[in-house]
């Protein structure tokens, strides 16, 4: 689906988001996930609203709003962009985790890739984390199907403490079911007792230092188990979002910073300094994720992804990613152009053979010369220069790179430059934007 009005407008930008209830009793919900798992379906397909979807990452930039009736209450969902965790490295990620962490919705719904639960199930410990009014949707069930993957719901819901739902989002399965999930956590009618990440001892009794001292002064606006990481962890933008949340940054409550402090001091004293801490918490997290899928994804013909792995590391190595990609890139603008050239021409052919019979029609009508010359000339003319020149190329460029969309191809294309991007402090999923742009471009110049 390509850039619809709401999904570039202004219902498309948070803008500070504000949420708009229609009724006071509306819920709030956000949908949540790691980049192209499907949220934008998910939104979609229940708000009848048309977010900006495609085959490649980071297309929903900010958080985008739409509100569905189920069993006759309102349901304000908020689709926030895609993210691999909450550990916030982009701005779309402070965005995704500012929402979660102080946007107080009623229900976080985690949309996850049936087809790589695990590497998803990252996000969901994270949010478990924060909040227990977590339901788990694993989308793109259809394509887990096919790569013969097998996910026990019921397990998974067990070991992670909150409902899991299974979906095809794209075809309306399995929605139902999500809604009524959805109504049970938002109304606390399910008893949720979401797992606990363990991290290793060090981790752990820090946490146990700043914990108790927060449960005094922040105890039910937010998890405090969370808070303490966070805080011993010393995000800058988590601090600042905190502070804006809490009203007062927590760093001037004396006994809070002084607990941070010593907490900090151990941890470094036991060889975790910040970049340690950082990676230490990731690898518990990583371990967490393994664990509550190894009773409950199961892959049932083990080289189901050995041919996809083959052609990923060709599309993505550093010695044939960017060549393969130049290749494709280029082979795609020259047949475009060479393939627009003979339809070009036999358009211009049609049209201006038109043109000539309008002029002859105008003379037969003793029209003035002005008139021709406005209308025929002028109006005409230009039309049909765009129409031959624009049309063909078009009609060629737009469904090759459709077909390289479907293919999986473009995440490829953004992995592949991002380093490059990251340079100029910007990232790959970028690189599919300016594609579009150079490709447009190049369709108008050389004519
Ligand atoms: N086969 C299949 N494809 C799906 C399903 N749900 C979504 N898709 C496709 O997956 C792609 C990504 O969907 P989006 O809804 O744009 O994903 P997103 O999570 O919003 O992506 P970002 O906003 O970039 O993070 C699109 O091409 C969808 O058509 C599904 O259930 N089955
Ligand atoms: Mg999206």
């Amino acid at each position: 689906m390509g850039l619809t009005a709401e999904s570039t407008g202004l219902g498309a930008v948070d803008n500070g988001l504000v949420i708009r209830k229609e009724d006071p009793g509306d819920r709030v919900i956000a949908l949540a996930g790691n980049p192209n798992v499907g949220k934008s379906t998910v939104f979609n397909e229940l708000t009848g609203l048309k977010q900006h979807t495609g085959n490649w990452p980071g297309k929903t930039v900010t958080n985008a709003q739409g509100r569905y009736l189920h069993n006759g209450r309102g349901y304000v969902m908020v689709d926030i962009p895609g993210t691999y965790s909450l550990l916030a490295h982009s701005a779309e990620e402070e965005v995704a985790r500012d929402f979660i962490c102080f946007g107080n919705p009623d229900a976080v719904v985690v949309v996850c890739d049936a087809t790589c639960l695990e590497r998803n199930m990252n996000l969901v410990l994270q949010t478990i984390e924060i909040t227990p009014n977590v339901v788990v949707c694993v989308n793109l069930m259809d394509e887990a199907a096919k790569k013969h993957i097998r996910i026990d719901f019921e397990q998974l819901s067990q070991n992670l403490g909150v409902p899991v739902v299974g979906t095809s989002a794209r075809s309306r399965r399995g929605l139902d079911e999500l809604m009524e999930c959805v109504e049970r956590v938002a109304d606390g009618k399910q008893a949720a007792a979401p797992m606990k990440v363990r991290y290793n001892s060090y981790i752990e009794a820090a946490i146990g230092m700043v914990e108790p001292v927060l449960q005094g002064r922040i105890g039910d606006r937010i998890n405090t188990r969370w808070a303490a990481l966070k805080l011993i962890d010393a995000d800058p933008s988590l601090v600042q979002s905190l502070t804006d949340f809490l009203g007062a940054d927590p760093f001037e409550d004396d006994e809070v910073a002084q607990a941070v402090e010593t907490a900090r001091r151990y941890l470094a004293g036991e060889g975790l300094d910040e970049e340690h801490l950082r990676d230490s918490v990731v690898s518990c997290l990583v371990l967490g994720a393994e664990s509550v899928c190894a009773d409950a994804v199961f892959f049932e013909d083990r080289a189901y992804n050995e041919r996809d792995r083959k052609i990923d590391y060709l599309l993505t190595s550093k010695w044939t990613g960017i060549p393969v990609m130049l290749l494709l890139l280029a082979g795609i603008f020259w047949l475009t152009i060479t393939g627009a050239n003979y339809p070009s021409q036999l358009l211009s052919d049609g049209l201006f053979w038109v043109q000539d019979r309008l002029t002859d029609l105008f003379t037969a009508l003793n029209a003035p010369e002005w008139l021709h010359g406005a209308l025929v000339l002028g109006v005409y003319r230009v039309l049909a220069w765009v129409v031959a020149v624009m049309l063909p190329p078009m009609a060629i460029f737009f469904p090759l790179f459709t077909l390289l969309e479907d293919a999986g191809y473009l995440p490829r294309v953004a992995f592949n430059l991002d380093r490059g991007f990251k340079k100029c402090r910007a990232c790959g999923k970028q690189a599919l934007t300016m594609c579009l742009v150079a490709g447009r471009a190049f369709l108008i110049l050389p004519r």
